[in-house]
């Protein structure tokens, strides 16, 4: 569908489609409760925020690349159907195809409460079908408001059991990554992707001070993101899902990436995010049997700290 027959059969009050950055078609929200704007490639959330925040709560880089096939830096990537790097084949991409495939428009609608909700599904092609050739169907629900809510639903449709991992790998805008702190992992067991892959423990909240990279597993609790210098804390409550990432790349690793971009304070784009994933990842993938379904819903939303 182009641009015109995409308003025509799924605009809203709230809701029209654009062609913008990367020649790439976008779902544009604004409605009394918050805005956002969701690529049709990948159905990337690429920034969302409430009406009551003056900064936006879901971060994308000022240099984030956009065109056919390339992946955006910030907003909400969607790893699937598998997370991190493939399981045995090293030349397929990071994080799955999802973020880097074309999605179709499935529906949209108003809510009562005046949010709007788009509904997503990804469109197999001959690439994706040689990475995982499955008959799966993946579906994303997103409903943006006050707060904003990503439903990520896969259904087995084949004869035999999948297994995938997942994840939504959100970045949040924080004031400054040496401030903040995420707490709801005290005590659970993670992958420290930085150390080897050693397991360890979590004690008390997770600060920062370098580079991060954790997989935290079997845990479902709700995690806040403490932000002292913008002065809110960030929630992110999710079902489904049963792994927690943790992510800052930090100066050295970021420098390297080249789309990180300066930030507003003009120290790197790096200190102002901190990745909070959720999904289900390592111990944690999911294994459908023929005709099963499966849904991760992440809710986030944003509170002044008292
Ligand atoms: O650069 P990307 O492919 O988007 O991945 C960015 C990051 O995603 C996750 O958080 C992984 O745990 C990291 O190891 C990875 O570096």
């Amino acid at each position: 569908m182009n641009v015109t027959e995409l308003n025509e059969h799924y605009g809203q009050p709230g809701l029209r489609f654009a062609e913008g950055a990367g020649e790439l078609i976008y779902a544009e929200i604004d409605n009394a409760g918050g805005s956002a704007r969701i690529c049709l490639q990948g159905a990337h959330i690429v920034g969302w925020r409430p009406k009551d925040q003056t900064e936006p709560v879901v971060w994308v880089s000022d240099q984030a690349k956009y065109g056919p096939g390339k992946s955006i830096r910030g907003g909400v990537p969607v790893c699937w159907p598998w997370f991190g790097p493939h399981a045995s084949e090293s030349a397929f991409p990071g994080h799955g195809f999802a973020r880097t495939t074309m999605w179709q428009v499935t529906g949209s609608e108003t809510l009562a409460d005046g949010a709007t909700r788009v509904g997503f599904m990804l469109m197999p092609n001959d690439r994706t079908h040689a990475q995982f050739p499955k008959a799966c169907r993946c579906e994303l629900i997103a409903t943006v408001g006050a707060s904003l809510r990503v439903d990520l639903v896969t259904s087995n449709l084949d004869t035999e059991t999948v297994t995938i991992g997942e994840a939504l790998h959100t970045y949040l805008r924080i004031g400054d990554i040496a401030d903040a702190a995420v707490t709801g992992l005290d005590g659970s067991e993670y992958v420290d992707k930085v150390d080897g892959g050693r397991r360890k423990h979590q004690a008390g909240a997770v600060m920062f001070s370098g580079e991060v990279d954790r997989v935290y597993v079997n845990t479902e609790s709700e995690c806040l993101i403490e932000d002292p210098v913008l002065g809110r804390r960030i929630r992110i409550a999710k079902s489904g899902g049963r792994s927690t990432v943790v992510w800052t790349p930090w100066q050295e690793k970021a420098e390297k990436m080249a789309d990180f971009g300066p930030g507003r304070a003009g120290q790197g784009g790096w200190r102002e995010m901190v990745c909070v994933e959720s999904g289900n990842a390592l111990d944690d993938v999911v294994s459908l049997a023929a005709g099963e379904r499966h849904t991760l819903s992440v809710i986030y939303s944003a509170e002044a700290l008292a």
